[in-house]
């Protein structure tokens, strides 16, 4: 993508373009890709917002389409230069069915592939998951680990299975000659959990404090790390490696990175509560209130529950063994690789990203958000 004094040229497509992360990637590149000229929105479903942003120098053109049909992806990528691949089924719930989240995530994602060859789109920067290392089933920690940490990945639930096989097949199909001779650049980014404007468990978390009269009770015991990352600057990493991986193709084709910044080490629990406490909710117990062994039960018969229940209705509650598994394994991660190889640092500070999440978690109450 040589720089260019004169009109941008630049066609992006972002798959997913409508979600919680989608919408910051969106209009991330409106503000930081001056080179754009016209801006590709795909998704499922529509979001209304999107108006708005067609007023603007950038051509926004919104599609409504389903990566699970491939000549639905083909039809939207012709013509791109860039495509961000963010579309996924996020379900560590049992909401959707394991076959329908391999459907969408990993054949959705070979179908992002094939359509990237069959119409020339040489660059795709795919939304991976910190999920695809861990945590694993035996609830190992992975402490302030990097991409080269060495970590027994075992998985077995169908999200976790899909987000790896589908960074494998993005990994792989680097090199691949796509229309017109040039070589496919890939790049797979693995956020660890997101937060910001927009995140809807912690919406719920508020709503349910709010309903227990300011009061969430602690699960999980503080000692139990997380690494969380704000949306605004996963945002930015995949604008920036949009951005980087023509000059840098020989370094970055085919590579991984954690998705990091600043935002401090803390339980689930605790960092949530940065956002909700000053939202005037309080976590009760400096230790957990149920004994782990009970969570472990509750958890159990929660998945017995949903499997009893699912020819009559969906049972989904937030709790079940593989949440409370993920919940209380410390998980973090310390790393530079994104900013040795293009130059990443995060674009808001922790003390931003903190101010805005509050602003939004006010905003959200008995809005109906
Ligand atoms: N939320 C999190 O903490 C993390 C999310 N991720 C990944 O980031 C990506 C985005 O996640 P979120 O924004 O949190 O989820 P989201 O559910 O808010 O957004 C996903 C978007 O993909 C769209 N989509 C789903 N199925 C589709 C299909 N068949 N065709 C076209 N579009 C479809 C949805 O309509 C939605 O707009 C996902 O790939 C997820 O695996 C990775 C790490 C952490
Ligand atoms: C829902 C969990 C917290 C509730 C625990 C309880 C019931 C004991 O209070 C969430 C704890 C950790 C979350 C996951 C984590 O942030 C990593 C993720 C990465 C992704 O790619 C998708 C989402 C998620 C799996 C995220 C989902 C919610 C938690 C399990």
């Amino acid at each position: 993508m040589a720089e260019s004094i004169q009109a941008p040229m630049l066609v992006y497509l972002v798959t997913g373009g409508c979600g919680f992360l989608g919408e910051h990637i969106v209009r991330m590149l409106l503000e930081q890709e001056p080179r754009l000229r016209e801006l590709r929105v795909f998704d499922l479903h529509l979001s209304s917002w999107l108006e708005e942003l067609k007023t603007g120098p950038v051509q926004v053109t919104a599609i409504q389409g389903d990566v699970t049909q491939a000549h639905e992806v083909a039809a939207a990528m012709a013509g791109t230069h860039v495509v961000i691949h963010t579309a996924g089924l996020v379900d560590v719930f049992g909401r959707a069915s394991p076959k329908t989240i391999h459907e969408v995530n990993v054949q959705g994602t070979q179908n992002v592939i094939e359509a990237c060859v069959q119409t020339g789109t040489q660059f795709l920067v795919y939304t991976s998951s910190m999920e695809v290392v861990g945590p694993n089933i035996k609830g190992h920690p992975f402490y302030r680990g990097n991409e080269d940490t060495p970590y027994e990945i075992v998985h077995k639930h169908p999200y976790p299975c899909s987000k790896a096989r589908a960074e494998q097949l993005v990994l792989e199909a680097n090199g691949r000659k796509v229309r017109g001779g040039l070589p496919l650049v890939t790049c797979a980014l693995r956020p660890t959990g997101i937060y910001g404007e927009g995140h809807q468990i912690m919406r719920d978390f508020y709503r349910q404090g709010l309903r227990l009269r300011g009061r969430l009770f602690r699960a999980i015991p503080a000692s139990v790390e997380h690494g969380r990352v704000y949306v605004g600057n996963v945002a930015w990493m995949h604008v920036l490696v949009a951005r980087e991986l023509e000059q840098r193709a020989g370094l970055m084709g085919g590579q991984v990175y954690f998705c990091y910044d600043k935002s401090p080490y803390k339980s689930y629990e605790d960092f949530n509560m940065e956002f909700l406490g000053p939202c005037g909710l309080r976590l009760v117990g400096t230790r957990p209130l149920l004994p782990y062994w009970l969570l472990v039960l509750l958890a159990t018969l929660n998945a017995l529950l949903q499997w009893l229940l699912r020819p009559l209705l969906l049972y989904t509650p937030l709790l079940n063994p593989y949440t409370l598994a993920v919940a209380n394994t410390t998980f973090t991660v310390s790393t530079n690789k994104a900013q040795r190889h293009f130059g990443y640092k995060p674009l808001f500070s922790w003390e931003e990203s903190r101010a805005r999440t509050i602003l939004w978690v006010q905003s959200t109450e008995g809005s109906g958000q």
